[in-house]
């Protein structure tokens, strides 16, 4: 039986405490993991304080280039360790995960590297009653030991996307993956050291969230600033630690986005996207599109055709090359978004596909298998409508006009993305400008660009990340005034 240690100061530690990883595949475990106790809790954040201060800080800016690139290297050297352990977790098909999830995790620390590489800081030169002047300057220093909490859906991507830009900037972290994706945050510190990044840098404590590794790290006056992506009630809890000390937060949390489909779009653009924004990653991306709403010359024919695509999506291995849908992360996940597909029907949704579990066979029958589902009929205050269900389903409702379209989908407490189909140049701006959203797509969805800023309005996050925009979370930006 594997066993998934802590990591801290640069080596693995065990716990007097485990507990089960079970495959979203099987049910059955397949890892041991060592909950880290407070007083381990402690010794990551002594450690991280430690390096922050130590052969750590005295890096230059080019040094840690070398080393945000080397690990990069070193992820991509290991590519085929990552891929197993993330679909190992995960269950999701390899096809995907070696497209993104993989590759991901190794560009998080080359774009940062190349941020800071690059980047400038503001000079202001200004006039004084003596006519001698003075000068300003930006000059930005470490933000100090980072709390980084991170979901399940996109282990190694999301966890990198707060490492690479910390580690870039100087800062020293300690990580709290979430209990169900515990592998690839471990495998990443064996990369730490061979590529000789100093102890005490990364240190990763795995475990629950209250009263354990999450809490532990979350309240620890140790920890300078927290970084988490997850569900919004967690980041409520987690901003209520935060204020002790007042300490910065960045926040991204959950997502009810909307697809917008115009009668005018290019139709199989359209469906070969919303395909995507529905269901990979078996619809367990904070960015996907619950809600699809689609003007009604075109409605009836892309229901048909959406309900025609998914039914010859592949739910299956992450290992058969054709599988488009692996099972949801856990058990528990899987009776949340079952409990959806019951309210829907309680609702009133026609279900136009799926509402089920799949017969995956007696080998797969404990696994969090589900099958992909597509509604209509319901109004807009159906629960399923308002409320994030993080599985491969989606609601279909037509529309007659931009002004409601753009009304309804704006009529919820998130705000993270949207994606917009249509050929008409002149609305697509027009209607990205009035999205209430962090970011919107024009006929693509989860295209990105990491030097864009990322991030949720309204309850969806608080803060941007991504190229220039991270370094206002993981450093201190300060002003050197000097009278000439
Ligand atoms: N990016 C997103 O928007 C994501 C949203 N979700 C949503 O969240 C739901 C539940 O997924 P979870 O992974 O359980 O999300 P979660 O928000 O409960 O957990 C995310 C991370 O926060 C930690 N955590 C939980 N409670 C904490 C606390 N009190 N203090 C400190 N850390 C804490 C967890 O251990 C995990 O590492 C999903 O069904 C989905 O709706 C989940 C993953 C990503
Ligand atoms: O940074 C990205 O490209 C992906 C972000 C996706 C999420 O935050 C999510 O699905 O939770």
């Amino acid at each position: 039986m594997k066993e998934i240690k802590n990591f801290i100061n640069g080596e693995y530690v065990a716990s007097s405490r485990t507990f089960d990883k079970h495959s979203p595949l099987t049910g059955e475990v397949i890892a041991k993991v060592h909950e880290a106790d407070r007083a381990q809790v402690d010794a990551a954040v002594a450690a991280a304080r430690a390096a922050l201060t130590g052969p750590w800080s005295r890096m230059s800016v080019a040094e840690r280039v070398e080393k945000l690139y080397a690990l990069a290297d070193g992820i991509n050297r290991r590519f085929e360790e990552f891929l197993a352990a993330e679909c190992a977790d995960t269950g999701k098909p390899r096809s995907l995960a070696s497209h993104i999830d993989i590759p991901r995790g190794a560009a998080n620390f080359k774009i940062f590297a190349d941020v800071v590489k690059n980047v400038p800081t503001e000079f202001f030169e200004m006039n004084t009653p003596d006519g001698r002047g003075a000068i300003n300057y930006g000059y930005r220093t470490p933000v100090g030991v980072v709390g980084v909490v991170c979901p399940w859906n996109l282990p190694l991507l999301l966890m990198t996307w707060k490492v690479g830009p910390a580690l870039a900037c100087g800062d020293t972290v300690v990580v709290k993956p979430s209990e169900e994706t515990p592998q690839t945050a471990a495998l990443l510190g064996e990369v730490m050291n061979e590529v000789g990044i100093p102890p005490g840098v990364y240190n990763v404590v795995h475990g629950f969230g209250p009263d354990s590794a999450g809490e532990f790290v979350t309240t620890h006056p140790g920890v300078d600033a927290i970084t988490f992506t997850g569900e919004t009630r967690t980041g409520e809890v987690i901003m209520k630690a935060a204020a002790r000390g007042a300490r910065p937060v960045s926040m991204e949390m959950g997502g009810k986005n909307a697809a917008l489909v115009f009668a005018d779009c290019d139709f199989d653009a359209a469906i070969e996207g919303t395909l995507r924004s529905a269901f990979v990653n078996s619809g367990q991306v904070c960015l996907g599109t619950e809600r699809v709403y689609v003007e009604r010359p075109i409605f009836d024919r892309f229901v048909a055709e959406l309900k025609h695509q998914v039914e010859g999506w592949k739910i299956g291995l992450p290992e058969d090359a054709d599988t488009k849908l692996g099972p949801l992360i856990s058990k528990e996940h899987q009776n949340k978004v079952l409990s959806y597909y019951k309210i829907a029907v309680e609702e009133g949704a026609t279900v136009v596909t799926g509402g089920g579990v799949p017969d995956m066979g007696t080998r797969y029958a404990g696994g969090s298998w589900i099958q992909p589902t597509i509604w209509t009929g319901l109004s807009d205050n159906a629960r399923v409508l308002r409320e994030e269900i993080f599985g491969p389903c989606c609601h279909i409702m037509p529309f007659d006009s931009e002004e409601e379209v753009v009304a309804k989908a704006n009529d919820n407490v998130y705000g993270l993305a949207c994606a917009i189909w249509t050929r008409d140049v002149a609305r697509a701006h027009r209607v990205a400008q009035r999205m209430n959203v962090g970011t919107s797509w024009v006929n693509s969805w989860f295209l990105r660009d990491l030097r864009t800023p990322f991030g949720g309005a309204k309850q969806s996050g608080i803060g941007r990340e991504g190229g220039v925009h991270s370094l206002e979370f993981y450093t201190e930006l300060k002003n050197v005034c000097i009278k000439l």
